[in-house]
């Protein structure tokens, strides 16, 4: 098979319409066209005038998600980006939230969903949704990665994103032990039995997906300086410890809990895989503080492969128009994603 057809096709949702993503996304799928197949899924209306403020030189094909159903997904080669019309029911104005086009965002992610399971895409790649919009429409959401593990009845997933800091520094890989949670709810939700799911799945994944023989993860703590040996909390000694002695004797390489202020420093990242943060805000700054730009939400235990940008929406920059957002991380989502499909594909 010629390197065309071997192309991974890649479901791009196109995410909240009033933000930088349909544009990030059109330009990432053009851009790489010759590698990935990357078939946009949003308003094929929205999208055309979008692109062809980008550049005229874009070419785009749509089609109906009943035609989909009906025949499959239409191969046009490199010269044209699918489109999967997902309709939004209002007109776009950039850089200003809808809530009556909430809806369409989840139809969208819900047609990506849909296409992996038909066998029409190998993986999802996703452009920033503004959370708040959906919640608005009526629908209580969280994010991609609870939604995505709720409609896959995946019982537990972990988000991990990683990214390269720049020459001469190891890539970085965090993993949150807890995803999108108000903080008073985080020390509840750190239980021995929930981090050895985390542990479970972030072995696994970056064994099976990523290559990695014997994954080294490095812990932090939850509270300042790793508790203080229990005069600044005792989640360490009552759950953390225990649950990576548990793992150890499973044999997962986990070691800590860290203090996670000193603990991202070169001299224990650089024979490290993964660090495991305990929560959001916790690991996240440290890592785009790094790698902003660059970096790639993947997560971690879906039956499917899930890759995103390691920025939101950006309505300042849509409002004002086209062409002052970064497209760097939007195109790193897509190669990690065709490197895993890849890897799948010699692996299955
Ligand atoms: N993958 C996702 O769907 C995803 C990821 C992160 C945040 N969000 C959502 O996005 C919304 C807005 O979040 P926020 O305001 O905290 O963060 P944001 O990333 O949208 O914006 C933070 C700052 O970074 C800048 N920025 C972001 N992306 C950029 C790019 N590609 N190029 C240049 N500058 C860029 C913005 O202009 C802004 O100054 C929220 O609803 C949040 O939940 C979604
Ligand atoms: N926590 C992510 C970040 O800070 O980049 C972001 O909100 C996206 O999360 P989902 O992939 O779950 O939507």
């Amino acid at each position: 098979m010629n390197a065309v057809a071997r192309r991974p096709t890649l479901a791009i949702t196109t995410g909240e319409p009033a933000g930088i993503g349909p544009e990030i996304s059109i330009r990432a799928a053009w851009a790489l066209r010759a590698q990935a197949n990357c078939v946009l899924v949003g308003d094929a209306a929205f999208l055309a005038m979008t692109a062809g403020a980008i550049d005229p030189a874009i070419r785009l094909s749509a089609v109906s998600l009943q035609a989909l159903r009906y025949s499959g997904l239409p191969h046009f080669g490199p010269e044209r980006i699918t489109v999967v019309d997902v309709p939004l029911a209002e007109h776009v104005v950039p850089g200003t939230l809808n809530a009556a086009n909430g809806r369409a965002v989840l139809d969208i992610l819900d047609a990506a969903i849909e296409g992996v399971a038909a066998g029409w895409f190998d993986a999802i790649v996703t452009a920033p949704l503004q959370k708040s919009t959906i919640n608005d429409a009526g629908v209580p959401f969280s994010g991609h990665t609870e939604y995505l593990a709720e409609k896959t009845h995946t019982p537990k997933v972990v988000m991990m994103l990683a990214g390269s800091p720049g020459e001469h520094q190891p890539y970085l890989r965090v993993a949150l032990a807890t995803t999108h949670l108000p903080l008073k709810d985080v020390p509840g939700a750190i239980t021995q039995d929930t981090l050895a799911q985390v542990l479970d799945i972030i072995d696994h994944d970056l064994k099976t997906k990523f290559g990695i023989a014997a994954p080294s993860i490095l812990v932090t703590g939850l509270n300042p300086h790793a508790g203080e040996n229990g005069y600044l909390g005792r989640e360490e000694i009552d759950v953390i410890e225990p649950a990576l002695k548990a793992a150890q004797a499973r044999g997962i390489d986990a070691r800590g809990p860290f203090p996670a202020d000193t603990l991202f420093q070169q001299k224990y990242l650089k024979d490290a895989d993964c660090v495991l943060a305990m929560y959001h805000d916790q690991g996240l700054p440290v890592l785009k503080h790094a790698t902003f730009g660059r970096g790639v939400n993947i997560t971690l235990g879906l039956p499917l492969i899930r890759t995103s940008v390691d920025h939101g929406t950006a309505l300042d920059l849509a409002a004002r128009g086209l062409g002052l957002a970064d497209c760097g991380s939007m195109e790193e989502a897509v190669r990690v994603a065709m490197h895993m499909v890849q890897a799948r594909r010699a692996h299955p």
